[in-house]
């Protein structure tokens, strides 16, 4: 297993009357993509606030493995905050020298890598443009940049998809994940399930500021995501309800899903089904990374939990 580049360790974090954090605690390793994940309001950006030292928990441990306890290697770490934001009117250029400066990175270099990356974003030539003659994605574009010049062992991106075209998230998760293949350890918020799922090797859920979720993309998948079954057919909604393993049913016209329990032999399930069920068509497919993503969001998962618990 790769080497712990951060550990945060049972963070908490009240505004006021209001705790946003719980406990939440994970580690983000070199080479890897951790994605923090979690809906609107879970914590994350107080999450990475905290870890960025902009927010101070009132509880809990931030680890830079490496450093001295408390210490926050700024020069090693990239970060790309949720509020986007330069100098509008400063050339690109420069802006993305001044942050290779403000992390002592040769100059020389960084211009090298500056308009390498700028080719790469589909920006060359606009080195001596200034921001505010940017759209907003091409200025996204520029923050990136200025995020990675500086070649950071760790990297926390939040909310890094938000904003861009398709095309534009491609390149840009294209990138992370070359970064992670060269080593760099990273963190990023994101809502963009699919390309979440293609991406991160790890993950944590926060729900209300609590953890939900997390381990390895396949652990969370053989965990979490179920199969569901999509039948086209005439069918009662309580019969297909009564099916062992069938966990809930949706019902849209003649189109029922049903979401099935966890721990399912498929095989043997798909021989058990009732023989008089209507099936014009037929899918068995694993729940998305989407659907555990709207499971947890809308309580249903942590309603099912509750009820066993105390069933
Ligand atoms: N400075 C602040 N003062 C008071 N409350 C705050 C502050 N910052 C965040 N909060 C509250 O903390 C909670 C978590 O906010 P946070 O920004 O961490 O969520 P998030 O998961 O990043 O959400 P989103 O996906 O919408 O960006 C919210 O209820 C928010 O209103």
């Amino acid at each position: 297993m790769s080497e712990i580049a951060l550990t945060v360790q049972s963070l908490q974090k009240s505004f006021k009357e209001q705790q946003v954090l719980h406990d939440v605690s994970f580690n983000v390793r070199k080479g890897e993509i951790t994605a923090l994940l979690g809906p609107n309001g879970a914590g994350k950006s107080t999450t990475i606030r905290s870890i960025m030292g902009i927010l101070y928990p009132d509880h809990g441990t931030i680890k830079f493995h490496g450093e001295k306890e408390g210490q926050i290697p700024k020069h090693k770490i990239g970060y790309l905050p949720e509020e986007r934001g330069l100098y509008k009117n400063v050339k690109i250029m420069d802006i993305l020298l001044y942050f290779a400066e403000l992390k002592d990175y040769p100059l020389k270099k960084a211009k090298e890598r500056a308009l390498s990356y700028l080719k790469k974003f589909g920006l060359e030539g606009k080195d001596k443009v200034s921001i505010e003659e940017l759209s907003k994605g091409m200025g996204q574009k520029v923050q990136f940049i200025a995020s990675i010049i500086h070649e950071p062992e760790l990297l926390i991106l939040d909310e890094p998809f938000s904003g861009l075209d398709p095309v534009s998230q491609e390149v840009f998760k294209e990138e992370i994940r070359e970064l992670a293949r060269n080593g760099t350890a990273i963190l990023l918020s994101a809502h963009q399930m699919n390309l979440v799922e293609e991406m991160a090797d790890r993950l944590i859920m926060i729900h209300k500021g609590r953890e939900v979720i997390s381990g390895t993309m396949d652990e969370v998948k053989r965990e979490y995501a179920s199969f569901k079954c999509t039948i086209h057919g005439q069918n009662e909604e309580k019969k297909l309800q009564a099916i062992p393993f069938v966990n809930r049913v949706e019902q849209q016209d003649n189109v029922s899903v049903l979401f099935l329990d966890q721990d399912l032999k498929a095989a043997d399930w798909i021989r058990r089904l009732p023989a008089d069920i209507h099936i014009e068509e037929f899918r068995l497919d694993r729940i998305s990374l989407h659907e555990i993503f709207i499971d947890v969001a809308s309580d249903r998962t942590l309603a099912a939990e509750e009820e066993e618990k105390y069933a």
